[in-house]
């Protein structure tokens, strides 16, 4: 068996986060029904989280890569949309040293993988990562959440062969797409018992997060800043603007208690939106 890469991060580097992350009783307080939910991300200089669509791009150096799985550690679920599930195949587990599958008893420090897949556009085989890791012990079996009513059959086995499944959600038409309203998928995951996640994109799932109608469900933000510009054609966190009053265009948020703190190479931005 080869070596399984574990990550460290250190508990003096753990600390400047803390008053970004979920508490279980402070979630519990601050909204009774849905998960507490931290926007994390790595962008370039010029807000891109990847240099294409439909391509992985490398930004977080190792110092902030094991702070995104400490992350991952501390959140009950995480979350990405198809776009990412097609473009990356992701892992989606914790490879922290001593997370069930790294050192660590069971599945402690796992979050539950949810992918927003709406039309089952993401192929979900016995071979995609999260599903071999999750056979394996190393991570937990996703969930699929959809609108379809009957998901191809190879892909449902597949899933169930891992231990996860597809949830059905009711579907909205905007614009003639199928979107899922992000308080009636947060509600299920709830009911689920997933009292924390941590959502990591792509642009499509950033950017409707962070549009007026929807930063009322973000509790933190923490984004990681690479020292590099990707040039133009990338995708990017820019989130659609909040409207024109008096013939003004109208920003769209600002973080507000920020925190700036240097990891390695990268910056790493931590702030709340309320
Ligand atoms: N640097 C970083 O930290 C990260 C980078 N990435 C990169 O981002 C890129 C992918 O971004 P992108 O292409 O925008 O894709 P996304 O991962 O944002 O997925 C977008 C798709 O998810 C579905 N979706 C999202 N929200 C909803 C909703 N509310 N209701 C219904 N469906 C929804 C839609 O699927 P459909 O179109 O089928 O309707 C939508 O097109 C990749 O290149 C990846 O590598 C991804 C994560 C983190
Ligand atoms: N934190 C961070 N830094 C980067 O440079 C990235 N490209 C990403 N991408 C996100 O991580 C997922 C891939 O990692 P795993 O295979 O799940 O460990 C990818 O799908 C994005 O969500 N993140």
């Amino acid at each position: 068996m080869p070596p399984r890469e574990t990550l460290l991060f250190s508990d003096s580097e753990r600390e400047w986060l803390e008053p970004f992350l979920p508490s279980t009783r402070a979630a519990i307080e601050a909204s009774p029904t849905r998960p507490h939910v931290t926007l994390t991300f790595a962008t370039s200089l010029d807000s891109a989280l990847s240099i294409a669509p439909g391509v992985q791009t490398a930004l977080s150096g190792p110092e902030s890569k094991a702070m995104t799985h400490y992350l991952r550690s501390r959140h009950d679920a995480i979350l990405v949309g198809a776009g990412t599930a097609v473009a990356d195949d992701p892992s989606l587990n914790c490879r922290l040293d001593g997370t069930g599958g790294y050192g660590g008893a069971e599945l402690n420090g796992q979050p539950q993988p949810v992918i927003v897949d709406p039309s089952c556009r993401w192929k979900v085989r016995a071979e995609s990562k999260v599903v071999r890791l999750a056979k394996e012990g190393r991570g937990r079996a996703p969930w699929v959440i959809t609108v379809a009513r009957d998901p191809p059959l190879a892909c449902v086995e597949a899933l169930r062969e891992a231990g996860g499944e597809y949830l059905v959600l009711p579907s909205n038409t905007m614009e003639g797409k199928e979107v899922i309203d992000w308080n009636e998928l947060l509600a299920e995951l709830w009911r689920r018992g997933v009292k924390s996640i941590m959502i990591e994109g792509g642009g499509t799932v950033i950017n409707s997060l962070l549009s007026s109608k929807c930063a009322g469900l973000v509790d933190s933000v923490i984004v990681t800043i690479a020292p590099t510009w990707l040039g133009p054609g990338g995708v990017v966190v820019s989130p659609p603007r909040a409207g024109v009053v008096a013939n003004q265009q109208l920003p769209v948020a600002r973080l507000q208690r920020p925190r700036w703190h240097q990891l390695g190479d990268d910056v790493v931005l931590c702030g709340v939106l309320k």
